[in-house]
């Protein structure tokens, strides 16, 4: 069920006069509303949210109490490849009070600014494709491929309990899936981002023993002096190539329970993302190398370690690509083609095989995903709809694949 509301606006912000708000903007702040917010996102009320009119729905429970909901328009041809529309539902935690109006509470500005916290990831998708598809149904358009939308938890918190078990889940094989289309990144120029792969992302923990002794002696091979060669040599030019860089960021130490104890061990965190044209098991040979050479019985873990260096084409060549790319042209839209410099669900489909297009239709927009004060204009939003509108028909007539289907 959709959340109560109070008022038309939903608390503070401009008011527009009764019936003046564009329907899927209404929508869309219905939606930001529902706190699908980790650490316990609240997903029972997202899964009915979606009114598509006269579409198969289904609902896959992939862990208990995860479901991914799906909505689908069969095409004329169900026997040829699918087009998936894919959304995650969650979103990441605020500082709330860092925040200029209440995030979960849609607030619509005097330059018709909606903020809340989902509202470029990826909420806007999620509404903007469902807009999409109920005026191309009320239009009376079918296509010849079917059409599949998929509403997929947990994204934010590395799909374990989403889309990484689901693309394993017998459901997701009847899919059928040709092309799917996936979130991407704001733009704030006059372009539009899209990414064709991805960084894998791999978060290690580092583990330093080391000897332990009173703080006021001079103690040798200590568990920080470890950790400090851990983190030099991660941060060295090594990590870089020429045009593709990986990022290493040390995000999380742990150790030591008194000024005056040296720690008898010390634990260093790091996320690395690295491009999909990197080497990966020289890389990893190279963090083993480090590890040695910074110490004794230095090791490490890793809690996420994405392998995955599937690109999608973007060849235009490619059927799907070109019906992307000649669509957008046909808009006269600008296209940056970039690799996605984090993660996304797109990762797990790229990893089945298929091809996966992250895009998120928000030009003019500063990049403000998981920051404070994630906003979308409604301009942005409802041009959105329009280049779904395009884009869905484009990707749900491509002509059948040479080579069969
Ligand atoms: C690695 S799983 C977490 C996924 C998250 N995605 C984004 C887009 O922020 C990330 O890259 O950190
Ligand atoms: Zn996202
Ligand atoms: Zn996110």
């Amino acid at each position: 069920m959709l959340p109560d509301k109070d008022g038309p606006n939903g608390g503070g912000g401009v008011q527009d006069g009764p019936g003046t708000e564009d329907p899927s903007v209404t929508l869309f702040r219905e939606y930001l509303r529902l706190k699908t917010v980790h650490p316990e996102p609240d997903y029972g009320t997202s899964e009915t949210l979606l009114p598509c009119p006269a579409v198969n729905r289904s609902a896959i429970s992939v862990c208990p109490g995860r479901v991914v909901a799906i909505i689908t328009w069969v095409g004329s041809r169900p026997e040829l490849k699918s087009v998936v529309l894919n959304s995650h539902t969650d979103v990441v935690p605020v500082y709330e009070e860092h925040w200029k109006h209440d995030p979960f509470a849609a607030v619509k500005d005097e330059h018709g600014n909606i903020y809340g916290r989902g509202s470029q990831d990826m909420k806007c998708v999620t509404i903007q494709y469902i807009e999409a598809i109920r005026r191309l149904k009320a239009a009376g358009k079918r296509f010849s491929r079917t059409i599949h939308l998929t509403f997929v938890p947990d994204e934010e918190v590395g799909g374990h309990k989403g889309m990484e078990t689901f693309v394993k889940h017998p459901e997701f094989q009847k899919l059928n899936i040709g092309f799917a289309l996936d979130e991407g990144l704001a733009n704030p120029t006059n372009a539009y981002t899209v990414f064709y792969g991805e960084k894998n992302p791999w978060w290690i923990t580092v583990r330093c023993p080391g000897s332990p002794g009173h703080g006021s002696r001079f103690v040798e091979n200590t568990a920080a002096e470890k950790l400090v060669s851990v983190f030099r040599m991660l941060n060295t030019n090594e990590c870089f190539t020429l045009g593709d860089v990986t990022t290493v960021n040390m995000t999380m130490v742990k150790g030591g329970v008194a000024y005056n104890v040296v720690p008898a061990e010390m634990d260093v965190s790091f996320d690395l993302r690295i491009p999909p044209t990197v080497n990966l098991q020289e890389f990893e040979e190279k963090i083993k190398a480090w590890c040695k050479e910074a110490g004794e019985d230095v090791t490490y873990d890793f809690a996420q370690k994405h392998m995955d260096q599937n690109f999608t084409s973007t060849e235009e060549s490619d059927p799907w690509w070109h019906a992307f790319s000649s669509t957008c042209k046909a808009m006269n839209m600008t296209l940056k083609k970039e690799i996605f410099p984090a993660a996304t669900d797109s990762r797990f489909i790229r990893e089945e095989g298929l091809p996966a297009i992250g895009f998120s239709p928000m030009n003019l927009t500063p990049i403000l995903l998981h920051d404070h004060n994630e906003y979308l204009n409604e301009q942005v939003f409802l041009r959105g709809i329009q280049v779904y509108e395009r884009l869905v028909p484009a990707l749900a007539s491509v002509p059948p694949l040479s080579g069969g289907e």
